[in-house]
């Protein structure tokens, strides 16, 4: 079995080995050929239910844009009229008009938040679901290969930055869009040559957009894959908080998260500098446009070929667009954000599910069931790790092995020979490379996933709990067992203790188990293994957490539970072997001798140094057991 480990040390040295902007190892699209447009509306099935509130919330905040423009011709026709006529009555009266518009536009704006908040949040939830459903489905090697924290981040912060992005930038981008086309238009309506000097800017700043989104596109999603590196840290760091603490190792851990920590700030300065350059860019050009616009239009006021209200006008417009044409720099910058946080949710989504059933590949033509079929058979099993070295052989390389009906075979093999990843094998945690495996007579590929599981139980050598009670942990192993079953199960797995707890099987059992000894945790994941009556039972190690005398107690009720089932069982100690009818021995990839405890003490070199504790080596390695 190979226990989780601390990626820490990996992710820091793989990241800093990483230029100031790269490309994740998940799955990344290189910035290069990525379309921010793109990677959005394929959200676009998650949006349509709530595209109805999105549309009025659109067209509420191009009301209030509207209104933006309307206040200044409401103030030219104030200024041409009752000011130059000096009608107090009148400005009065003009007063109450601009300070009514004033009031419907911040109405707007803020019916606009109501509108939306509901919805969003609905949004953020169904892909968060939909993220979680699918990482339970996602086959373990898929698990394998992903950092936690890249997962978490994903189903977190991502989806935050991708519901903020609908609320706000989406709108804003398109409502500060019709605003910037229309006050142009009327600009030019009043004073084309005056417009034109305001719409020289145009060119350099979309320039410089464009630029801009690329770079501040790869920029983000280095960050995002950095934060989910941190958070990977912070995850394992807290998990690991015991043996850090034990080894003394928090100063090395500091180290790492702050030099993780430092690169993620890097890349956020970064970030920072882009927007910064955009944003100088985009207000100095139409700031010096305006103040040439001022001048030009003061010299035509001056000559009196323009009047006063339409010098108002013209510039309390173009004021009054300085923010839409501003805020594109920012929004600009969340929307590469969302389009990375939507690649990134991608990424995970895309990844294909366990197949339910059928295994694609083809399978040879199934023949009709025999009694020498009955139990469990792996024929021709080979089995290699996706992510194992090319150059590495197969773990398992053509296992042959016959568990006969009711019997119980124990699986004994020197440390690192496949054991465990063969017991993953059966309720298909993992998919064999090659090779059959039948449950009596039946291929497992052709099971649904559903009941090849509840056939077949697994206790692995590290037994998981989740924060629920002791209880709750148990039935996982069989959700429709009554409280007998749970007591007979706690009964067999001599996890008695369990109603010592203050309120028996009723109490937390805390995150991972943790409140809990490992012989006590061992003891609850024996008995998930055995609280559904399975047919077959794997067990990996079931004993080696207990102290000598529990051992014995759990043995004996174990007996009991074996002689029902077809089991196989991973052993290490000859205590465990014993329980066992026959013994196969793993080696080099393949079951090299089956036969009696006894049979194999006398036949097999190998496994009498297995089994013994001189310490003295066979003629070949055991480990690994290759020549
Ligand atoms: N996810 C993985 N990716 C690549 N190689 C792996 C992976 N998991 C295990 N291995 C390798 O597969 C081999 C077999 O591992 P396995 O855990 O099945 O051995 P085992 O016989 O159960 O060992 P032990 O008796 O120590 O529990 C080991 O060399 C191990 O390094």
């Amino acid at each position: 079995m190979v226990a989780p480990t601390l990626s820490v040390m990996t992710s820091v040295t793989s990241s800093a080995a990483a230029p100031a902007v790269e490309a994740s190892d998940h799955g990344t699209v290189p910035a290069g050929r990525r379309s921010a447009v793109r990677s959005l509306l394929r959200l676009w099935p998650y949006v349509r239910p709530v595209r109805g509130t999105l549309v009025a919330a659109a067209l509420v905040s191009v009301g209030g844009s509207a209104l933006t423009l309307v206040i200044p011709l409401a103030l030219k026709g104030i200024v041409d009229g009752p000011v130059t006529r000096r009608d107090p009555s009148g400005v009065w009266l003009g007063g109450a008009v601009l300070l009514a518009l004033g009031i419907a536009e911040a109405a707007l704006f803020g019916a606009r938040r109501v509108l939306t908040a509901r919805p969003l949040a609905r949004f953020e939830a169904d892909l968060r679901a939909a993220l979680f459903s699918h990482l339970q489905r996602l086959p373990v090697a898929f698990h394998d290969r992903w950092p936690s924290g890249q997962l978490l981040s994903r189903g977190t912060a991502d989806l935050t930055l991708l519901r903020i992005f609908l609320s706000f930038p989406l709108t804003f981008l398109l409502v500060n869009a019709v605003t910037v086309v229309t006050g142009f238009a009327i600009l030019l309506a009043q004073e084309w040559r005056l417009g034109l000097v305001l719409l020289a800017p145009a060119v350099p700043v979309m320039v410089m957009c464009s630029v801009f989104e690329r770079r501040f596109g790869a920029a983000a999603r280095t960050a995002r894959d950095r934060l989910g590196d941190l958070t990977t840290l912070m995850e394992e760091s807290v998990l690991g908080i015991r043996i850090l603490k034990g080894f003394g190792c928090h100063r090395a851990q500091e180290r790492a998260f702050a030099a993780l920590a430092g690169r993620l700030r890097e890349t956020e300065l970064l970030k920072a500098r882009l927007l910064g350059t955009v944003w100088a860019v985009v207000t100095v050009l139409p700031e010096l446009a305006i103040g040439t616009a001022l001048v030009l239009g003061a010299a035509e006021v001056a000559d009196g070929t323009l009047s006063a209200g339409t010098l108002v006008a013209f510039l309390s417009t173009a004021l009054a667009l300085r923010w839409p044409v501003e805020s594109f720099g920012f929004l600009l910058a969340i929307t590469q954000d969302a389009a990375t946080a939507a690649d990134r949710w991608f990424e995970v989504m895309d990844a294909p599910p366990a197949a339910a059933g059928d295994r694609p590949r083809a399978l040879p033509a199934p023949r009709p069931a025999t009694a020498a079929d009955g139990g469990l058979r792996l024929t021709g099993v080979r089995f290699r790790y996706p992510d194992a070295p090319p150059d590495a052989p197969p773990v398992l390389d053509g296992v042959d092995l016959h568990v006969r009906p009711g019997e119980t075979m124990a699986l004994v093999g020197a440390t690192g020979s496949g054991k465990t990843t063969l017991t993953a094998l059966l309720p298909r945690l993992l998919e064999p490379t090659a090779g059959r495996i039948t449950l009596d007579g039946r291929d497992i590929t052709a099971l649904p996933r559903e009941r090849l599981r509840a056939l077949v139980a697994v206790a692995f050598e590290d037994p998981v709990l989740f924060s629920a009670s002791a209880g709750e942990n148990v039935l996982m192993g069989a959700p429709a067992a009554t409280e007998d079953d749970l007591l007979r199960a706690l009964a067999v797995a001599q996890a008695g203790f369990v109603h010592d707890l203050p309120h028996g099987h009723r109490t937390q059992v805390g995150e991972q188990g943790l409140s809990l000894s490992g012989g006590q945790r061992q003891r609850l994941a024996l008995a998930r293994a055995v609280v559904g009556r399975p047919p077959f039972l794997v067990l990996d190690d079931p004993l080696s957490a207990l102290d000598v005398r529990t051992e014995a107690l759990v043995e004996a009720a174990l007996r009991e539970v074996l002689a029902t089932t077809t089991a196989l069982v991973v052993a290490h100690r000859p205590s465990t072997v014993l329980l066992a009818d026959r013994v196969a021995l793993l080696s080099g990839g393949r079951i090299t001798a089956v036969g009696t405890h006894r049979e194999l003490l006398h036949h097999s070199e190998e496994y009498a140094w297995l089994m013994s504790a001189s310490g003295r080596a066979p003629g070949r390695s055991p480990q690994g057991a290759r020549p």
